[in-house]
Parts: structure tokens; sequence; C-alpha cells
């Protein structure tokens, strides 16, 4: 394949935007579209987003990026599509239609049928065979949730009518012109459906949250032809799927076993390569698929913090302490500490390595003298003791000691936020220039499937460091600090009722 003029195309379909996002053969982005969607909240702790929404979104992006740049579709090479990880869609073959909202990874509707399957003793079953801890956080649970729920769902699931998918697969199916219906390792191994050894979907988990097999998709590699995606006149392959934090993890080359990125955008998303073997955690942490690549896969622990930079736009769009994220820096800088104050930012329970559906937002030691921004300084030091908790699971679980953390996603450009980070750690934190390693972790899938690059070496020498934020807290301090946010966590848990 002749590289002149060509391009891949990453879609990055996130939980608050989609993106589309260029990139030549040097790695290096020439053009990115952005389009926001609506967040759905039916009921305190349910999220949905509209599933048609997401298509629209995305395929506005797409054509928007091709317009901006001038790029016709005929030169893009390839298509890589990454996503917000565990959302569900479930939708009608025949009609396309989806019969209910996606259901959003964070939403916590299915806590009582998670309840139902420790009952029924199937955590250890979970753990060892997908990797998972059994949690509403999972596809599973809201598949099983749709076909209970929806008038007829069930009955058409049983005819073979409907159809089941992670984003990456509504996105392929809806490019595809429903000719294909695949999900890669990585989305599979999210589901709590998918057995993480046999690499097959798992029965005893079907038939434990009876879901009729034929509603699942084929599950492929990460990076191979899946289908032709029609863009204007042309067919475009499309050649890389991966979930959002895998590509990221991808996307900073952390392709040898002992590397870790930690993502920061909506959540915060912490994973370890570890290599071919899967490692089980015994700290809250979870196994899942870094990726599936020429024939093989890598495995990795990941702690998942359900609430990171979305606890900033809840400072923006809630409690209007700010106008925009960015000033969260401003505000926060303006105070030497947070007084006292700590925000729990549990709002759709808490993630790694706590996994409680119960916990709720907190705010803890407020006095008189707190203001504006001890709030806003204490909802961002939340962002980096959260990391902390699941960087401090991710050692023990390892055995490896991390001296030097790779960040990237939006809320990496606040310099306040990384420096803490690094204090409250004890350890380098190092962000890159690119700081759209999911694009790019997408992009280099579907540009390797498709010999667009020969190898990843081509593109080591693309990444490299915009800054490094080394520590300069003093141990006693650090310590005492993070050990008033244990406390604040303790405040934060169990704070819902079980129905
Ligand atoms: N300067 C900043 N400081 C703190 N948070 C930020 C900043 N810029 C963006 N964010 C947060 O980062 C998130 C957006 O990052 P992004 O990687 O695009 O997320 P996602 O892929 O989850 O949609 C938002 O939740 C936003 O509040
Ligand atoms: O869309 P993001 O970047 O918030 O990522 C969401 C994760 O994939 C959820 O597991």
């Amino acid at each position: 394949m002749t590289t002149e003029h060509k391009y891949i195309v990453a879609l990055d379909q996130g939980t608050t935007s989609s993106r589309a996002i260029i990139f030549n053969h040097s790695g290096e982005i020439v053009g990115v579209a952005q389009q926001e969607f609506t967040q759905h909240y039916p009921q305190a702790g349910w999220v949905e987003h509209d599933a048609i929404e997401i298509w629209a979104t995305q395929r506005g992006v797409l054509t928007e990026v091709l317009e901006k740049t001038g790029i016709n579709p005929s030169q893009i090479a390839a298509i890589g599509i990454t996503n917000q990880r565990e959302t569900t869609v479930v939708w009608d073959k025949n009609t396309g239609k989806p019969v209910y909202n996606a259901i959003v990874w964070q939403c916590r509707r299915t806590a009582g049928i998670c309840e139902q399957l420790k009952r029924d003793g199937l955590e250890d079953y979970v753990r060892e065979n997908t990797g998972l801890v059994v949690d509403a956080y999972f596809s599973g649970t809201k598949v099983a949730w749709i076909l209970d729920h929806v008038e007829g769902a069930r009955e058409k699931a049983e005819n073979g009518e409907l159809l089941f998918g992670t984003i990456d697969t509504w996105l392929t199916w809806k490019l595809t012109r429903g000719a294909t219906h695949v999900t890669d390792v990585t989305n599979a191994s999210r589901t709590m459906l998918f057995n993480i050894k046999t690499l097959q979907w798992d029965e005893k988990m079907l038939k434990a949250l009876n879901i009729p097999a034929s509603m699942l998709p084929e599950v492929k590699s990460s990076s191979e032809v899946y289908g032709e995606a029609k863009v204007g006149t042309s067919l475009v392959p499309i050649a890389g799927i991966a979930g959002d934090q895998q590509a990221a993890l991808f996307g900073q080359l952390a392709l040898e076993k002992g590397m870790a990125k930690n993502t920061y955008g909506t959540g915060c998303f912490l994973l370890m390569n570890t290599g071919e073997e899967p490692v089980k955690s015994t700290n809250g942490l979870v196994t899942t698929i870094a990726y599936g690549l020429n024939g093989k896969v890598n495995y990795a622990l990941e702690g998942s913090v359900f609430v990171a930079g979305a606890s900033i736009q809840w400072l923006r769009d809630e409690l209007g302490l700010i106008r925009d994220a960015a000033d969260s820096e401003y505000f926060a800088s303006k105070v030497d500490d947070t007084n006292g104050v700590y925000v729990v930012p549990a709002f759709v329970g808490m993630g790694a390595p706590y996994w409680d559906a119960y916990a709720r937002g907190t705010i803890v030691g407020l006095t008189r003298g707190a203001n504006r921004n001890h709030i806003v300084r204490a909802t961002l030091e939340a962002l980096a003791y959260q990391s902390r908790d699941v960087l401090d699971a991710m050692q023990k679980d390892s055995g490896l000691e991390l001296n030097q953390l790779n960040v990237d996603g939006g809320a990496v450009a606040n310099n306040f936020l990384m420096q803490f980070q690094s204090d409250i750690l004890g350890s380098k934190v190092v962000r890159p220039k690119v700081i759209e390693t999911t694009a790019a972790g997408a992009a280099y899938l579907a540009g390797l499937a498709v010999g667009y690059w020969k190898d990843l070496d081509q593109l080591r020498d693309k990444i490299s460091e915009d800054r490094a934020f080394e520590p300069s807290m003093e141990e006693e301090k650090r310590e005492k600090l993070y050990k008033g946010w244990q406390r604040a966590v303790d405040r934060a848990l169990k704070w819902e009722q079980e129905d």
C-alpha cells in the first residue's frame, strides 16, 4: 500500500463527547472535530445516553473533520474505533432501532442484580473466569435489565431479533450498514460475559443472567479488518477496535510487562500491562485484556475510578463554582491547602479498590472559613487521592514499584493536579506532548492492520515528554493528608441503603 497522502482516522467515542481525529504517517494529528452529547439522569444513580445521538455525533464529527482538513475519504487508509467501555446498547436487527437508551458504564441501576449474583455464589467464578468483580459497572447485568424491563424485549431476543453491543459494536454495525456485528477482545473483557482464559463467551454467565447467545457479537482481535465503512463515495476499512483505556495504553506504547499509564478523563483508569498471562488481583483491581494482536492477547491489571474529571464538570454545571474546567487550576492555586476539606466524589458509588455501589458523594471537614477555593482544590485533589488508592493496590498486586507514572487524558492539562499527584504519590509524573493517546492507540491498531505502519518501531520516536512533575512534599505531610482522605472515604462508603 502506498502511504503517500494517506491518513488514518480514529473515532474516539467517549463518555461526554464524540471525536474524530486524523493522523498522518508520522503519527501527528492533522485534524480534530469534537461534539458533546446529552447525558440523561432519569433517576438518582442512573446514567443513560441516546445511542442514536451517539451515532449522529460520531458520524457528524467524521464529516466535519474531513471538511475542515480538505482530506478526501479516498485518502484514508483505515479507520480505528475506540470507545467508552461497558456502555450497553440493545437494538432490533431488522429496524436498526435501539430498544432502550444506552445504559452507561457509570449507571448503578443493576446493583440489585449484582447482589443476587453474589447470593448465588458466583463471585469467585466471575473473578476467576471474567477477571472482574461483580459490579453494576460491567455490561452483563445491563443487558439483563433491558431484557427484563423493556416490553417484548425478552421474547424478541429469544427469537434472535435483538443484538447487543458495546459502543464499538454499535458504531461498526452502523458504519457498515448492518453488515458487521463484531467486537474486539478488550471490549468483550468488560462485559462480565466473556471468559478471558478461553477467549469465548462464557456459557455459565450467559445462563446466570439469562442472555441468549444469539444477541452477542463475534469477538475479534484489536487489529484486523472487520468490515468497510461507506464514507462519502469511498469504502474505508475499519481495521482497529479497542476500549478507550486499552487504546490509551497502546497509544502510550506501554507494550511491555510492567508498563503502566493513568488516564484522567470522566473517570480515571490506571492500567498496567502484565504480559501474556492474566494476573489475579487480591487488592481490589480487575484483570482485563490489554489488546489482541498478531494472534495473541496481552493482559492488564486495571484500577477504575468512576468519577474524576466528571467532578470538575459538577463544580461547573451543578455548583456553578467555576465557568470552565481549566479555571479549577486558578482557584485551587489561590490557597495553600484545602483548609481541612475533603470532597469524595462518589456520585455513582465507588469503583476500585472499594467496589461499593452504595457509596455516595460527601464533603467533610467544613468549617466557617471554608470557601470556594478550598472546595475546588479538594475536588481536584480527590482525583489524585483516588489514583493513589489504585496505584497502591497495583503495586501490591504486581509486586512492582512504579517510580514513574505516565499520564494522559483531558484533565492532565491541569498543572496543579499533576504536581499534587506527584506529591501525594511520592513519584515522578510524566505528561506526554500528545495527550490524545486514546485516539493514537486506535489509529496505531488500524494502521498496523492495513500495513500503513510496518511495525511499532516506526512510531516510538513520536512519543515525547511535555513535562515531568517531581514530588516536593515532605513524607510526613503526604501521609497525614492521605490518612485524612481515607477517613473521608469511610464516611462516603455504604451511604445508600440496598433496596
Ligand atoms: N484543565 C482541567 N482541569 C481539570 N479537569 C479538566 C481540565 N480540562 C478538562 N478537564 C476534565 O477532563 C474531562 C475531559 O477529558 P476527556 O479525556 O475528554 O474525557 P472523556 O474521554 O471521558 O470524555 C472532563 O471531565 C473535564 O471536566
Ligand atoms: O469515556 P471515558 O474516557 O470516560 O472512559 C470511560 C471508560 O472506558 C469506562 O470504563
